[in-house]
């Protein structure tokens, strides 16, 4: 191997450089704490400031309790290596950057993102890019363990430890150990849309998210003041991927599934394919469109309406005149209610005056102004053109109005949940009916709920671990009711996340879609309206698509939004499946796509066990020894549509021939150490079959 341990080198030399980087370490940490404690004082300074305006107080609480928790994502890991110039100065390379105060803030340790930390992850012995040594720091907690230096080749030894670690629950940031083609998409100077494929285990999902730790670094600015929304698959694997953000300090980010994205509604259920299908192409636009212009309705029997001194009859020949004028005025649906009844009022008059005899200019504006006073028809106009809430709409459509409509596939009982693919057309029914008097009534309780948000922030600040004691002084102890209230009137007080995650017309300044390839054309354009300056990171793998809806190629998918301005890479290198069992996942593969070329594995393991079973009960009797373990089975409770974007150290795949070839290459591509393999079957006849291919 290409590099020098520590165990390798002199053990005098060893000893003293590991002493010497111990206390390097140890001082980074002093640093660092001493950082954290000026932090927290300049925060409880900025509490008791009573002379400072209330919101610039605020600001000053925010900012500083933002450092606080982002000098204590270092607590662990806090350096993890070196870099050694030609020029003879070097740099020592972490999570955070520190600067030291009395040295006119000259670099202590250099944040990982920087552009000078940059060569720690992309210097090679051809291109050292100035160079001479770098060096990994092994660590535990806060103690230097041990370090070893490479000749600037692809580091084997580092990025091997931590790929031979066991797996936990949660994904874990890979900031130590980021390869150089990762590095180059993790710091792609691209502003617009950019789409990073590769096979299983390659480290797309890890990539985006440093990429978007690195965005938030470089464009912090504009990017905490819009957000940035993280869109993956299911709760489950946002809850695996939790993590990796908050450890490199970064936690003002949206997580959602694809089922989340209309505020208020968390859809989980799925469709059954052909329905998904349906929903999800672009056909549903106009199916859509079909569903309000359903909405906008003539009277099948002329209604009576009553005057003074005349009932006219109220026909579908001038509801349609009136129909097309409101329709003709551009307005969404129900912002072009009081056009449509204002032409009603409008189309009848004529009729009116032609009944009552007379046409005397008086007498017309008394007949306009009766109609448009008029209870019965005011309330004819309702029915006929409606106010309408999204949710009202599809619930109506789904309920009954499909039949007539021609798609009797949506047909679904009252009071059933709503679908994920469900959520774009929700979205895009909000597109075409505009606001309501609900939606202004909805503004006011969100309104409400600031109120009880700005309490929320007093209790989380004195809940927070910032007052250690009782002796100190609390939020709650110097910010009274009044100054709530003020504060309430002043500032939206939640956080960008929070603001964004309730407003659907909230839009991003950077979207990230993990497992993009599952996104039906629907789905994206919810996505696109969500990120209107199309900054986007999308990840996916068209080999491991399992939605009928999904992507088959990202030209479509993109082209009418971007046309051909997107950037595409390519990562090849799989750092989870070991190299048997990816061989073994190959054949799902070119069932999959027969050309396409399964990742190169970067470990080496043990080949996947294969088991025929009569009685699948044995199932339930398989263990991981160490580690994690999972059954992907596709009656679940793992499935192969669950198990997108995970991984675990030991994995039995249940029958994999029940499953398409999309989800068993998924479902084979999950294990980091072992696979096991268990079809049903007449175990003894399996047997002599082996025997005689054997002879
Ligand atoms: N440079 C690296 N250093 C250490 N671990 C890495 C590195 N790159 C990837 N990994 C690890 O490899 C595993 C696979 O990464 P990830 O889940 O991001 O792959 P993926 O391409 O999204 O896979 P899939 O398509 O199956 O969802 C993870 O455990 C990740 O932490």
């Amino acid at each position: 191997m290409r590099y020098k341990s520590i165990v390798s080198q002199g053990a005098r030399v060893t000893t003293g450089e590991l002493s010497s980087e111990r206390q390097r370490i140890s001082f980074l940490y002093e640093r660092l704490d001493r950082e954290r404690a000026e932090a927290k004082a300049r925060l409880d300074a900025a509490l008791l400031d009573a002379h400072e305006r209330r919101w610039h107080r605020e600001v000053a609480v925010r900012t500083l309790s933002e450092q606080v928790s982002r000098l204590r994502v270092a607590d662990e890991g806090l350096c993890f290596g070196r870099i050694d110039r030609v020029d003879g100065s070097r740099a020592y390379i972490g999570r955070i950057g520190l600067f030291d105060p009395d040295d006119d803030y000259a670099p202590l340790l250099t944040d990982w993102r920087a552009p000078v930390a940059r060569p720690f992850y992309t210097a090679t012995g051809a291109n050292p890019e100035g160079v001479t040594r770098r060096r990994h720091f092994r660590t535990r907690g806060r103690a230097l363990e041990g370090f070893h230096d490479d000749e600037l080749q692809l580091d084997a030894t580092a990025l091997l430890d931590a790929l031979e670690a066991p797996r936990t629950e949660t994904m874990r940031d890979i900031v130590a150990t980021i390869q150089a083609e990762q590095d180059e998409v993790i710091r792609l100077d691209h502003r617009g849309v950019l789409v990073i494929e590769g096979g299983p285990g390659t480290g797309k999902t890890a990539v985006a998210l440093h990429r978007v730790a690195y965005l938030l670094y470089t464009q912090r600015e504009r990017l905490s003041r819009q957000g940035v929304l993280v869109v993956g698959p299911n709760p489950g694997f946002l809850r695996y991927i939790g993590d990796v953000l908050p450890s490199l300090g970064e936690t003002d980010v949206v997580f959602a599934t694809p089922g989340e994205l209309f505020p208020g509604v968390r859809a989980r259920r799925e469709d059954p394919p052909e329905v998904q299908g349906l929903k999800g192409g672009l056909a549903a636009v106009d199916l859509v469109r079909e569903a309000v212009a359903d909405r906008q309705e003539l009277p099948v029997e002329p209604v009576p309406v009553e005057l003074e001194d005349v009932t006219v009859p109220v026909d579908a020949g001038l509801v349609a005149v009136a129909r097309d004028r409101a329709r003709a005025s551009g307005l969404r649906h129900n912002e072009a209610r009081p056009v449509f009844f204002a032409a009603l009022v409008d189309v009848l008059v004529a009729p009116a005056l032609a009944l009552i005899g007379h046409d005397w200019p008086e007498l017309a504006a008394d007949v306009r102004r009766e109609l448009t006073h008029n209870a019965d028809l005011r309330s004819l106009a309702d029915a006929l053109w409606p106010v309408l809430t999204p949710q009202a709409l599809l619930g109506d459509l789904y309920e009954g109005r499909c039949l007539a409509l021609g798609y009797p596939e949506l047909y679904r009982e009252a009071g059933r949940a709503w679908t994920v693919a469900d959520v774009p057309l929700l979205d895009e029914a909000a597109e075409l009916l505009g606001t309501t008097d609900e939606a202004v009534r909805a503004a006011e309780r969100e309104r409400a709920a600031e109120v009880a948000y700005a309490r929320g922030v007093l209790e989380v600040l004195d809940l927070e671990g910032f007052y250690d004691t009782d002796d100190e002084l609390r939020a709650t102890d110097l910010l009274d009711s009044e100054w709530l209230a003020d504060r309430h009137a002043e500032l939206d007080h939640r956080t960008v996340a929070e603001r964004a995650s309730a407003d659907r017309e909230w839009t991003y300044g950077h979207v990230v879609v993990d497992e993009a390839q599952e996104l039906s054309e629907m789905d994206w354009r919810v996505l696109m309206r969500r990120c209107p300056n199309r900054s986007m990171t999308i990840v996916g793998d068209l080999a491991q698509r399992q939605a009928e809806a999904g992507v088959r190629s990202w030209e479509a998918v993109l082209a009418p939004y971007v046309r051909e301005r997107w950037a595409y890479r390519r990562l090849t290198v799989n750092y989870r499946t070991p190299a048997e069992i990816m061989s073994y996942a190959a054949a799902a593969l070119a069932e999959v796509d027969a050309s396409a070329e399964p990742p190169r594995s970067v470990r080496r393991g043990s080949p996947p066990v294969e088991m025929v079973v009569s009685d699948l009960s044995v199932v339930s009797r398989l263990r991981g020894e160490s580690g994690t373990f999972a059954v992907i089975s596709p009656d679940g409770p793992l499935t192969p549509r669950a198990a997108k974007g995970l991984e675990f150290d030991v994995v039995v795949v249940v029958e994999p021939e029940r499953m398409s070839p999309a989800e068993r290459y998924v479902a084979l591509t999950r294990a980091t150490r072992e696979l096991v393999v268990v079809r049903r079957g007449d175990p003894a006849a399996t047997r002599l079959a082996a025997l005689a291919a054997f002879h």
